[in-house]
This record gives C-alpha cells, sequence and structure tokens, in this order.
C-alpha cells in the first residue's frame, strides 16, 4: 500500500512546523521536521546570516524525499515540515515517487517577520528572510497541492490543509484514508 505524503512548505518562519504538528495531532501521521536533516554546515551558515544555494540544498532534498518514499512504502502516512521553496526542490521531493500533497503557506512579510522575532530559540535569523521570498516559487498548475492563507490557528490551518487534500481521518483510527495515491 502506498501511503499519502503532506509537505507543508513556506518561507521560514511561516509556520510550517506548527501546522504539521497539527495535521499530526488529527490524524497520527508519521511527523518529519526537515531542519532536523539539515547537515550541521546548513545550520551554521543560516545562523551565521548566510542564504544556503541550490548545492547547499541538493544532498538535503534527496533526505527528504528518501523519508517520504521510505514512508510512502511502507504504508505510513507522513508529514513534515519543509521549506521547499523552488519548483524543482519540489521535483527533488516528488522524484523518490511518494504521493506529496504540498501546503503552502503564505503570509504578508512583515506578519512572518514579527513572528520570527518574537522567538528566542531557533537558529534562522530573521535577516535571513528577504532571501527566502526571492527565491519562492508558488505551487504551479499540474503540482499537486493547496495555498492557505496562514493567519488562522495552527489547528484550524491543519484541518483546511486536509479538508482541501481530500485525505480524511477516521475518527477511531486515527491514520489517513483516501487521497491522491
Ligand atoms: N498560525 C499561526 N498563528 C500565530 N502564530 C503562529 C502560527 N503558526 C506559527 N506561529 C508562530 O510563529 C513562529 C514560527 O512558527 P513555526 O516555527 O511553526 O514556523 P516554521 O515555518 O516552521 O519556521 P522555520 O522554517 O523557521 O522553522 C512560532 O513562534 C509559532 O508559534
Ligand atoms: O531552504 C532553506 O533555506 C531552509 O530550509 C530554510 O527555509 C530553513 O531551514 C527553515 O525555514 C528554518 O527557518
Amino acid at each position: 500500500m502506498t501511503a499519502p505524503q503532506i509537505v507543508v512548505m513556506g518561507v521560514a518562519g511561516c509556520g510550517k512546523t506548527s501546522v504539521a504538528h497539527a495535521i499530526s495531532q488529527i490524524t497520527g501521521a508519521r511527523l518529519g521536521e526537515a531542519d532536523e536533516l539539515h547537515p550541521p554546515s546548513n545550520i551554521d551558515k543560516m545562523s551565521r546570516g548566510i542564504p544556503l544555494t541550490d548545492d547547499d540544498r541538493g544532498p538535503w532534498l534527496e533526505d527528504i524525499a528518501r523519508w517520504l518514499a521510505d514512508g510512502a512504502e511502507a504504508g505510513i502516512p507522513g508529514v513534515i515540515a519543509c521549506s521547499a521553496l523552488k519548483r524543482r526542490y519540489r521535483d527533488v521531493l516528488r522524484s523518490g515517487g511518494a504521493p506529496i500533497f504540498f501546503v503552502h503557506l503564505r503570509a504578508d512579510r512583515n506578519l512572518i517577520a514579527g513572528r520570527m522575532n518574537a522567538r528566542t530559540d531557533h537558529f534562522m535569523p530573521t535577516s535571513l528572510l528577504d532571501s527566502q521570498f526571492s527565491i519562492l516559487e508558488r505551487l504551479r498548475p499540474g503540482e499537486i497541492g493547496i495555498e492557505l492563507e496562514a493567519v488562522q490557528t495552527p489547528a484550524d490551518l491543519a484541518r483546511a490543509a486536509l479538508d482541501a487534500s481530500g485525505l480524511h481521518t477516521d475518527q477511531d483510527r486515527p491514520t489517513f484514508i483516501g487521497g491522491p495515491a
């Protein structure tokens, strides 16, 4: 059985982790955090206020594609928070063969900057936000997913994402049923 996978995407601080966590809470899906798959050199670079390059992101994206494909093949539904800023990055994620539904959280730059400035426990400096927006490519026709304005609560955004995905949860059995596989 191929299990559906959700990637919650968008620029730093848009709420990916919060919404992915809420989707996992609702569905019981395996929760992933792409920031934990970055090599230390990438975290170090971002911590010093230097944007990652395509080359920096290459092996990291391959690892995330494997995480998604492994879950799909093992029949384990999953949801992972991953910036996935460019179309070609999403192509790498899809290349593992997992059926992926992307949830792009969009919000005004100032709203996100405010949220980033308010958190004190994260490596990512707000100074990198403009570089994130500058390379961001929205989902294009043919890419399976949805854009959501990231202004509701994470729980409401999670429910909206699940409604849009066609993935449902069985109240008695908290796993995905149905979906775009
Ligand atoms: N829908 C929301 N409404 C209000 N605050 C939110 C919402 N989503 C996230 N936040 C807050 O904004 C901050 C950033 O959220 P979060 O860490 O989930 O974003 P992220 O996209 O995963 O960030 P990063 O990519 O930098 O790890 C956190 O302090 C979080 O509590
Ligand atoms: O592709 C990237 O530049 C990175 O994944 C960043 O987006 C951060 O890791 C993340 O958003 C944490 O703030």
